[in-house]
């Protein structure tokens, strides 16, 4: 079973009527799409969700609650991150149905959330004509209490952190597997760096001396060079960089601003796959059906559950709208 057939069902029913109203953003670089999404039926008002595994069921629920309270009507530039969450995003803004959508534009964080957006109908957009992002949502590999993350699992984090950085609101979405209280503690194999090429075995060196681990406690290797599966020679990103992924002692991930910035100043690295201090709130999806919500104000709060419907937040500009 497909993990998100509400995309395919909703996608076609996504229809582009001539009298619908217009509703303009309150974003100053929304210009409306002038390519319509695609043409189909009447949105159903209900949808019957197909039963998923445990863990893809708490990654559709993260999703969809966090869907629910931050894309409003009002949010005309939407992120789409990357990874395996971001596909039940997609699936839970299609479920807002045509008039939400209508003249929404969608910025994508690399390959997959590019195809993501143009396989359900969306309008694209790209990021260098919407350096203002209403809302960006992404999946995560880990997040600490702080929300700070590790991202870059997918090798995408350079767009990403463009896009979060863009983004008014930056909301992270994921499983129960990611929430931890530091760092490293369930994504072992080391923070995601993107690189210049040609400057790899540097940053290698200098990570090394900085005291990234040769080795893993549990003895699988550590400071390495991502290397592609079913293909001979290094996975190579969206930008064409290549990735190192740079594991460090529990100490020194306690610190991920100072890591952060350690890192970043060595000459040849791009982008490091640390966010700190950019998260508005992080969803994780349980297994029992619960979502716990942590904010950048320090609360956590759980949602008991979430409705298969959307819920629709925020107001059009009425004196516009027909
Ligand atoms: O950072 C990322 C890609 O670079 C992803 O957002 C991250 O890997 C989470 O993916 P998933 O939702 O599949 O766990």
């Amino acid at each position: 079973m497909a993990p998100t057939p509400a995309v395919d069902i909703l996608k076609a029913t996504l229809a582009s009527s001539p009298d619908a109203p217009k509703i303009p953003s309150s974003n100053p670089n929304f210009i409306p799409p002038t390519q319509p999404v695609t043409p189909g039926k009447q949105l159903p008002t209900s949808v019957e969700l197909p039963v998923l595994p445990a863990v893809e069921g708490a990654k559709r629920l993260a999703a969809y609650a966090a869907v629910d309270d931050y894309v409003g009507l009002q949010h005309k530039v939407i992120g789409i991150g990357s990874g395996s969450t971001v596909p039940y995003v997609v699936d839970r803004i299609l479920a807002q149905g045509l008039q939400a959508n209508k003249e929404r534009v969608f910025i994508p964080t690399g390959f997959q959330s590019k195809e993501l957006i143009i396989k359900a109908g969306l309008t694209l957009g790209d990021v260098d004509q919407y350096a203002t992002i209403d809302v960006t949502i992404d999946g995560a590999d880990e997040v600490d209490n702080e929300l700070n993350s590790i991202k870059g699992g997918g090798a995408c984090q350079l767009r990403e952190k463009v896009l979060a950085e863009a983004a008014e609101t930056w909301i992270m979405v994921a499983d129960y597997r990611k929430n931890s209280h530091v760092l490293g503690t369930t994504w072992t194999q080391g923070i995601p760096i993107e690189v210049a090429p040609f400057a790899y075995a540097k940053v290698l060196t200098n990570l090394s001396h900085m005291g990234s681990l040769s080795t893993l406690p549990n003895g699988k290797p550590g400071l390495n060079l991502r290397m592609g599966k079913m293909k001979a020679g290094p996975v190579v990103s969206d930008n064409g960089n290549f990735i190192i992924d740079a594991p460090f002692p529990e100490e020194m991930m306690k610190k991920p601003v100072d890591l952060l910035h350690r890192i970043k100043m060595l000459t040849g690295v791009v982008e490091v796959g640390l966010f700190c201090g950019m998260a508005k709130a992080a969803y994780f999806g349980n297994e029992d059906g619960t979502v716990m919500i942590r904010r950048n104000d320090g609360t956590v709060s759980k949602i008991s559950s979430v409705p298969n419907t959307p819920v629709l937040k925020g107001q059009a500009d009425d004196a516009t709208v027909a």
